[in-house]
């Protein structure tokens, strides 16, 4: 078992001590992440964008999600291990617990849903196996052809359906939310509503952690940068010395700045 769980990451909400998470795909830098006090790894299917080109993370399939989850999980260093559930691979109850049961075997310690509500089932499912779950709230980027584009969520009225979502998700027994592109004061509430560790992107600061593609805080992924990524490696002058510097500025709240974040 990483020497962070879930017990780490509920202690750090419960105390006010902010901690991050990074993607990694491969066990070098699964290695490098978890040495450098990363406290989660996601085995984000943004590899599907990030490694194989694709331009949405629709194509990623269980068969190559298990794959990275193994070679993550043979570098890693005592981060909690977090693996997405690919797109459709959670689209019924049977499903579902089938796929997660091999990345759990494939070495995640949580798998990560992307949903809403309906999910509460599955939620309740998964735990009573063994699985704890991490469900992404807000722009799911599996859902980017319903939404017509990666664009921020959960303005106006669709604030307080995302609220009940995770109110109602928490109670399921979710063990961990992302908060993918939603406006910082509803961050904020959904952060204080729910009682276990919410990690942002695109959330402001007021979640309890912080996720990035790797590629992206080192400043290598391809064209226009969203608004709430920060290349870390402008100013350190190696890779290692630039996830130290995402981790002290998550901890010390110098990253996310207003600037990273969305309005209402
Ligand atoms: N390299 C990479 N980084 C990611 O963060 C990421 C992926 N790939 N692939 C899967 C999803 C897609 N993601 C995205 C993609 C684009 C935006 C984006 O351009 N957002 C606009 C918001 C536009 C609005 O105001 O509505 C932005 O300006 O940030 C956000 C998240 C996040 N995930
Ligand atoms: C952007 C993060 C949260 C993700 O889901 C991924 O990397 O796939
Ligand atoms: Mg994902």
């Amino acid at each position: 078992m990483a020497n962070i769980t879930l017990t780490t990451l509920n202690k750090m909400k419960a105390s006010g001590e902010k901690f991050s998470v990074l993607t990694a795909y491969d066990a070098t830098f699964s290695h490098v992440v978890s040495k450098a006090g990363i406290e989660a790894i996601l085995v984000g299917d943004s590899l599907g964008m990030v490694l194989q080109g694709h331009d949405s993370t629709l194509p990623v399939t269980m068969d190559t999600m298990i794959y990275h989850t193994e070679c993550v999980s043979r570098g890693n260093q005592g981060a909690l291990l977090i693996a997405d559930m690919p797109f459709m691979s959670f689209a019924s109850p049977e499903m579902t617990l089938i796929n997660a049961g091999k990345l759990m075997a494939a070495g995640a310690n949580v798998v990560k849903l992307e949903g809403g509500s309906w999910l509460k089932e599955t939620v309740q499912q998964l735990s009573r196996n063994g699985v704890p779950c991490c469900i992404h709230l807000g722009l799911t980027p599996q859902s980017v052809n319903v939404f017509g584009g990666y664009k921020v969520q959960g303005r106006g009225d669709a604030a307080a359906q995302l609220l009940a979502d995770a109110e109602q998700l928490a109670e399921a027994g979710a063990a961990l939310f992302v908060l993918e592109c939603v406006p910082t004061p509803l961050a904020k509430e959904i952060t204080k509503r729910v009682n276990v560790p919410v990690i942002g992107i695109g959330a402001g600061p007021d979640t309890d952690g912080q996720v990035l593609v790797l590629h992206d805080m080192l400043g290598i992924t391809p064209g226009k940068p969203a608004r709430f990524v920060k290349n870390f490696l402008a100013e350190a002058d190696s890779i290692p010395a630039a996830i130290e510097a995402f981790s002290h500025a998550v901890k010390s709240g110098t990253y996310p700045a207003e600037e990273h974040g969305f309005k209402e």
